[in-house]
C-alpha cells in the first residue's frame, strides 16, 4: 500500500521524490527497490527519518503496529501529523501507543492510488484540527477521491473500498480464465474484457439508471445475457458478494479487538 501511495504522489506531481522518506526495518532489499524505482529517500533507521518528518504515514501490517510505534514514539512529537492506513487499528489506539497528543488521522485508501484512482476515506482522531484534515485531504486527493467519514464506519468502508479492488481483480481473473475455455485469443480477449468493464463503469457513473435497469437493458428475452445471468442468479452471486463484504468488515472489527484494544485502566 505504501508503494501505491508513493507512486501515486510522485506520478501526480504532488510531492517530489526527494521529500519522501521511506523506512522499512525488516527489508533492506525492498527499500533499495523503491529508491531505484521512484528516486525516494530511503533509510532503515526510523529514528533518522522520523526526526525530520512533517507527516508520518504508518503502513505496516496491523499486527506490527505496537512494535513499530514502540520504536518510533520517542522520535515523534505533537507537531507532526500521523496518518495510519492500517485496517482495524483505531486512532485512539495509535494515540495510546504514541503516548502524546500528536494528531492522528485514520486513512483507508486502496491500491488504485498507484494510478491516481483510489477511493480514500479519512477519519480524524481526537487531536486533529481542520487544518490537519485539509492537509490530509489534499495529499490523498492527489491519488484519487477523498471523503471524510466517522471512524465507526471505517471497518465497513474498508470492506468495500480498501479490499474492493481485490474482488474486482478476482472477477476479472475469472473472466480471463473463460478465454481459454472459449478458445479465444488471450490478448484480444483481455483488451475486450477491460474495455467492457471500463464502459460499464462509465455508464454507471454518467447515467441515472440503477444497476438493475442497466443490466435489464442488456438482457433480451431468450438471449445470451439471460442465459448468463441465470447462472449468476442460480449460484446466488449477489448473496455471495454481500457475504464477502460482510466478512471483510467483520474481520476489520476483529482486528480492532485483537490488536487495537486499550487497557481499561489507561488514563486518557
Ligand atoms: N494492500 C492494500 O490494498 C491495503 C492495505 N492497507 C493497510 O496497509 C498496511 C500494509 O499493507 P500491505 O502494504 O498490503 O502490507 P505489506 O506487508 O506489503 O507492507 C508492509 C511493509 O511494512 C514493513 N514494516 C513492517 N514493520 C515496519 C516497521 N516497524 N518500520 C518500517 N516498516 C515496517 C514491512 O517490511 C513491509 O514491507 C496494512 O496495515 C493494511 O491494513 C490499507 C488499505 C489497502
Ligand atoms: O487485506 C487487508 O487487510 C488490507 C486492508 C484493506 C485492503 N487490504
Amino acid at each position: 500500500m505504501a508503494e501505491a501511495i508513493i507512486s501515486g504522489l510522485i506520478q501526480q506531481k504532488k510531492m517530489l521524490p526527494k521529500n519522501i522518506y521511506v523506512t522499512n526495518r525488516q527489508n533492506e532489499a525492498r527499500l533499495l527497490e523503491l529508491k531505484e524505482k521512484y528516486g525516494v529517500q530511503v533509510s532503515s533507521s526510523n529514528e533518522q527519518v522520523l526526526a525530520e518528518a512533517d507527516i508520518v504515514i504508518l503502513a505496516m501490517k496491523p499486527a506490527g503496529v505496537q512494535e513499530a510505534i514502540k520504536t518510533i514514539r520517542s522520535y515523534t512529537s505533537e507537531n507532526q501529523l500521523i496518518l495510519s492506513v492500517l485496517a482495524g487499528i483505531t486512532t485512539d489506539y495509535i494515540s495510546y501507543l504514541l503516548g502524546h497528543k500528536a494528531p492522528v488521522i485514520r486513512v483507508m485508501p486502496n491500491t488504485s492510488a498507484a494510478v491516481g484512482s483510489s477511493a480514500t476515506v479519512i477519519s480524524p482522531g481526537i487531536y486533529v484540527s481542520d487544518k490537519h484534515l485539509a492537509v490530509t485531504e489534499s495529499l490523498f486527493k492527489a491519488v484519487g477521491t477523498v471523503k471524510q467519514v466517522l471512524e465507526k464506519d471505517v471497518d465497513s468502508i474498508t470492506a468495500i473500498a480498501g479490499s474492493g479492488p481485490a474482488y474486482m481483480y478476482y472477477l476479472v481473473e475469472g473472466m480471463f480464465h473463460s478465454l481459454e475455455e472459449l478458445h479465444l485469443e488471450q490478448e484480444l480477449g483481455r483488451e475486450l474484457i477491460l474495455q467492457t468493464i471500463q464502459g460499464a463503469i462509465d455508464l454507471l457513473k454518467s447515467s441515472n439508471q440503477t444497476p438493475k435497469e442497466l443490466y435489464l437493458n442488456v438482457k433480451s428475452p431468450g438471449g445470451t445475457t439471460e442465459a448468463g445471468l441465470n447462472v449468476l442468479e442460480n449460484k446466488r452471486f449477489q448473496e455471495i458478494i454481500i457475504e464477502c463484504i460482510k466478512q471483510a468488515a467483520e474481520r476489520s472489527r476483529e482486528i480492532t479487538k485483537e490488536m487495537s484494544t486499550i487497557p481499561e485502566n489507561t488514563l486518557r
